[in-house]
């Protein structure tokens, strides 16, 4: 495993915690930048080749093995490579949908996510948007993509208040990301869905562990606290990057991408083996 930057006290009890009662614990890890590498096409998108055999390794190991990803399930799991991964559980679209061995549980999107698809090609228009502004339908939600743009950044800014009113507009929520801003159905975040995982489950778990790497992981980054302080010793864990920071001030482990991520999930699954 790379050696991590960074490992606080309460992370060191929160791994031991795992390593002691295995099968009472759960993790969850997010998807882009955590187990698949950033690429500038979101369809081109895979898990680092070494993800999902590490995930089949630990799976039979460990109580809970979850992805909680702002995509949706199907294509998580499609683009993961994780159809296989048996007790591995997929909570897409930020938990409103669950992919759980196999079987696939999709609600019907609301109304304000065709309105806001409609009318998302005018508002680009007119906000100025760059040609290479790219609008990924997920369904459920609309991700603005402003990577592939010549001044990604000075894009996204321009593009945040005019989403930020068509998402008012159309009763949606703007979730921000990495050169991206969704919108996408309220009410929902990675944190209650990993609460609402965690209370279908009935029991309390012996430890739990989140790894992300984006703003959108910040929600599962505060149910683990939230956790910890009752009582439940927690991971942290950041799949460090140059484009957000925000998690790595807060992980108890920051890891080296990807391929670090990749490299924990198979030493846990070494030592608990
Ligand atoms: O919750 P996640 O699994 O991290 O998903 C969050 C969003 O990730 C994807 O966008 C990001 O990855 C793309 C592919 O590497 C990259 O091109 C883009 O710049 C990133 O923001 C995905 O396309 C979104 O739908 C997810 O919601």
């Amino acid at each position: 495993m790379n050696s991590p930057r960074s490992l606080t006290a309460a992370g060191a009890v929160g791994l031991d915690a795992i390593r002691e009662n295995p099968a009472g614990a759960v993790l969850g890890f997010d998807f882009d930048g955590t187990l698949a590498p950033i690429v500038a096409d979101p369809a081109a998108a895979r898990a680092h080749p070494d993800a999902a055999p590490a995930l089949a390794r630990l799976a039979p190991l460990v109580g809970s093995l979850l992805i909680v990803t702002g995509r949706p399930a199907a294509v998580a799991v499609e683009y993961g490579g994780f159809e296989d991964v048996d007790g591995l559980v997929v909570l897409g679209q930020y938990g409103l949908e669950r992919w759980d061995s196999g079987a696939l549980t999709v609600p019907e999107p609301p109304p304000g996510v065709a309105e806001a698809r409609a009318k998302l090609p005018g508002v680009l228009a007119a906000a100025g948007a760059p040609p290479e502004t790219f609008v990924e339908d997920k369904g459920q939600a609309l991700a603005v993509h402003t990577r592939r743009c010549a001044e990604p950044q000075v894009a996204l800014d321009r593009l945040r208040s005019i989403l930020a009113a068509l998402a008012e507009r159309t009763g949606l929520a703007v979730e921000p990301g990495r050169y991206v801003l969704e919108l996408r159905p309220p009410g929902m975040d990675k944190g209650k869905a990993l609460r609402a995982y965690l209370d279908d489950r009935g029991t309390r778990p012996s430890a739990v562990l989140f790894a992300g790497d984006d703003l959108g992981d910040l929600a599962a980054f505060d149910a683990v606290d939230a956790l910890r302080a009752e009582g439940v010793p927690g991971v942290l864990v950041c799949s460090g990057s140059t484009e957000v920071t925000a998690l790595a001030e807060r992980a108890d482990l920051v890891v080296d991408g990807p391929a670090g991520v990749v490299d924990l999930i198979g030493s846990l699954a070494d030592s608990l083996s």
